[in-house]
């Protein structure tokens, strides 16, 4: 059955994504131009194919941190509102291309300052840059409803102000908030007072944790922090024993994250990149899959893992034989964890997941 999975067919069916940075997405010809127009001259190569290989081999270090060094080439070329625009809109192009009908795209609006922007000015190119990016992929005849979560970065200062923009900006296209960047030395609870602020806000955040930092750093951002979903998450597998007869033991912070369904946007080639996983075959997806964790499928950084929805998918396929059954699950599990009003996910689910699903199962009868 596996071997009628292909690329090509996978791309057709109706995707979620809930776990992608915009300013981990952008096309090698768009930074080698956007640094040409704004005279950025620190990118390692201006010929595309050498640059698309080096975010690719820069990002493979095993190391979160030296993989985070290569945003400072995105960050750097996206300052005014006219690249933020641009970013934007071909992110939502390609994703829709791609078979992605629903995704949360998210960045630090602090990160896009330099160029004298203000933070409500940045959000609202990168709606604005979605909403055209959406317009013309509906003209190929690809639907695709993007929302935005805004991050504030752990190590800095601003989460707070960052919280209060995304409630600020709720009802035109902002579905949350998150935290991302380091996490070793820099626990969520840091931002406890952002937090509680979304809390009382009715808002909605998911927090990376759980992915270059073990069991502490998920317990924190769900039992202090209150968050809706993990980024990553994948260390909560360091919580589990499996026993060779088939039993398994769960402490007690799997069990919740079991039982209370929380959804884990699990990222398959960017934990190997940054070693949280030795290997797509040996990654944690395996078992929390089997054990019916409410497991999601992410790129995190298209660029620099070389990923697509379609890729990380078609990964999964080969190295779990995972057929249609599997890639409908995730793709369930991912529309019933997003930050979206409930009859929309189910209108979703029911008016384009289930039956795209089922036209690509019956032709592959
Ligand atoms: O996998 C990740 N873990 C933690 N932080 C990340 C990851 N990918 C990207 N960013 C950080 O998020 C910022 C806003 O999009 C990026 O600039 C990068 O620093
Ligand atoms: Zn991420």
């Amino acid at each position: 059955m596996s071997e009628k999975l292909t690329e090509e067919r996978i791309r057709q069916v109706p995707k979620v994504l809930l776990h992608d940075h915009l300013d981990g997405g952008l096309r090698p010809q768009t930074i080698v131009d956007l640094a040409e127009e704004s005279g950025y001259t620190e990118l390692p190569t201006t010929n595309t194919d050498e640059l698309t290989a080096w975010f690719h081999g820069a990002s493979h270090t095993g190391s979160l941190e030296r993989f985070l060094e290569t945003f400072g080439h995105t960050v750097g070329v996206m300052q005014t509102r006219q690249a933020l625009v641009r970013v934007a809109a071909e992110c939502a192009e390609d994703l829709a291309a791609d078979g992605v009908i629903y995704a949360e795209i998210r960045f630090a609006p602090e990160l896009h300052l330099d160029g004298g922007l203000s933070l409500d000015q940045v959000v609202e190119a990168v709606l604005e840059g979605f909403g055209q990016g959406r317009d013309r992929a509906a003209e190929r005849g690809h639907s695709i409803r993007v929302g935005t979560l805004l991050t504030a970065m752990r190590h800095a200062a601003r989460s707070r102000e960052i919280a209060q923009l995304a409630v600020r900006y709720r009802d035109v296209g902002v579905l949350g908030f998150d935290i991302a960047g380091a996490e070793a030395g820099y626990p969520p609870t840091r931002h406890l007072d952002a937090f509680e602020y979304l809390r009382r806000e009715n808002a909605h955040f998911t927090i990376h944790a759980g992915e270059a930092f073990g069991l502490p750093s998920i317990w924190e951002a769900l039992q202090w922090c209150g968050a809706d979903r993990l980024g990553h998450g994948v260390r909560i597998v360091d919580d589990i024993e499996e026993f060779g007869d088939g039993k398994v033991h769960m402490g007690r912070l799997a069990s919740y994250v079991r039982d209370q369904r929380v959804p884990l946007e699990l990222c398959p080639s960017s934990n190997v990149q940054t070693g949280a996983a030795s290997s797509i075959e040996e990654h944690p997806i395996g078992p929390l899959t089997r054990l019916r964790f409410r497991v999601t499928v992410n790129t995190d950084n298209r660029l620099q893992s070389g990923t697509s929805l379609t890729g990380e998918f078609a990964k999964l396929v080969d190295a779990f034989d995972y057929g249609w059954d599997e890639l409908q699950w995730f793709t369930v599990n991912a529309m019933k964890s997003a930050f979206l009003p409930f009859d929309e996910r189910l209108s979703l689910i029911n008016g384009q997941i289930k039956p795209g699903f089922a036209r690509l199962k019956w032709a592959s009868d």
